[in-house]
């Protein structure tokens, strides 16, 4: 059978005594679009780092397509068939376009760069010096796509790009699960979350608190429930099972969840409703939650607090 693209299992990274990651266990399909979420400083950049063999793992392993990330010959061999593109693209300055591409081309081919360059045009004959950010990010692009790489780690690929350099990026990673290819990126972006991942991880503390296809994460909390009551009691008394979340805004209540409403209205029955509005939530509404309350008691660790921007 083939070997997961990705394969996490117990990951955990401290630097000194600041938690990155903790006992991180997921794997990504072949073929899968997965987004990997969380709000800043959850330990996502120090996974892909670890992935890429950046950084040495303090506890548990990590693999690309079957290959140790701690095995210096398995990590080469696993790196010749990746593409990845880092948060902060930097070239070195003095450098020209095409030379970068020449340069990676030498390393792991570059068959599909005339194509690429049609679709994330660039300044070829000018330095990377100055180009401009979104210039940088293509470049990075096309040298992280050009050899057709069966898996593409990106952190927060479409930071910098325009909306229409964005839909062509969608575009190719949507070409690439057609071609079975697998395309793993950190993302803050929810609407390209919902346009293209199939699944998502999402972390928070280091640790993994969601994983699932974004279809069932959206189910769970499809609809927005806004209500007024002329009683007034506190949010927790309007939880019930299918209930994501449930916030008071002024003397408004707000109800995220599954389509429940037999179970709303037996609820609801109980108070004196003023106002109610029901409308479909959006991917906001659904995965806000999995970024707020991060001080609602499910961090363990002295390391919790520690959360310097990196
Ligand atoms: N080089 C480092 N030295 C010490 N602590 C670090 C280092 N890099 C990251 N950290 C810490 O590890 C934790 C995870 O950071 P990381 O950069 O992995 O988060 P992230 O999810 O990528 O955040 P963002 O969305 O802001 O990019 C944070 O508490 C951060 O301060």
């Amino acid at each position: 059978m083939e070997s997961p693209p990705i394969e996490l299992e117990s990951l955990t990274k401290y630097y000194g005594d600041v938690r990155g990651v903790e006992d991180l266990t997921f794997a990504v399909d072949v073929g899968e679009i997965f987004g990997f979420l969380g709000p800043n400083g959850a330990g996502k950049s120090t996974a892909i780092r670890v992935l890429l063999g950046l950084l040495k793992p303090t506890d548990g392993t990590a693999s690309l397509m079957g290959r140790s990330v701690t095995n210096r010959t398995e990590l080469r061999e696993a790196k010749r068939r990746l593409g990845y593109l880092p948060s902060d693209v930097t070239f070195y300055d003095r450098v020209t376009g095409t030379e970068v591409l020449d340069h990676f081309g030498r390393l792991r081919g570059d068959e599909r760069r005339e194509e690429l360059l049609e679709r994330f045009p660039v300044p070829l004959d000018r330095s990377v010096k100055a180009y401009s950010s979104g210039n940088r990010q293509k470049l990075a692009i096309v040298a992280a796509f050009m050899h057709e790489p069966e898996l593409a780690i990106m952190d927060e690929p479409t930071s910098g790009l325009d909306p229409l350099v964005q839909n062509e990026f969608y575009d190719l990673l949507e070409e690439r699960r057609d071609a079975g290819r697998t395309s793993f990126f950190s993302s803050h972006i929810l609407s390209e979350v919902r346009r293209v991942c199939d699944r998502v991880g999402i972390v928070r503390n280091g640790r993994l608190i969601e994983l699932d296809t974004v279809d069932n994460i959206l189910e769970e909390g499809g609809t927005v429930v806004t209500v007024r009551l002329a009683e007034d009691p506190p949010p927790s008394a309007l939880e019930f099972p299918g209930v994501a979340r449930v916030d008071r805004r002024g003397g408004e209540y707000r109800l995220v969840l599954a389509r429940e409403f037999d179970a709303l209205i037996e609820r609801l029955a109980e108070y004196t409703v003023l106002e109610l509005e029901i409308r479909e939530a959006s991917i906001e509404d659904v995965f806000m939650h999995f970024y707020g309350d991060a001080d609602r008691g499910d961090d363990d660790s002295a390391a919790n607090g520690a959360d310097a921007p990196s």
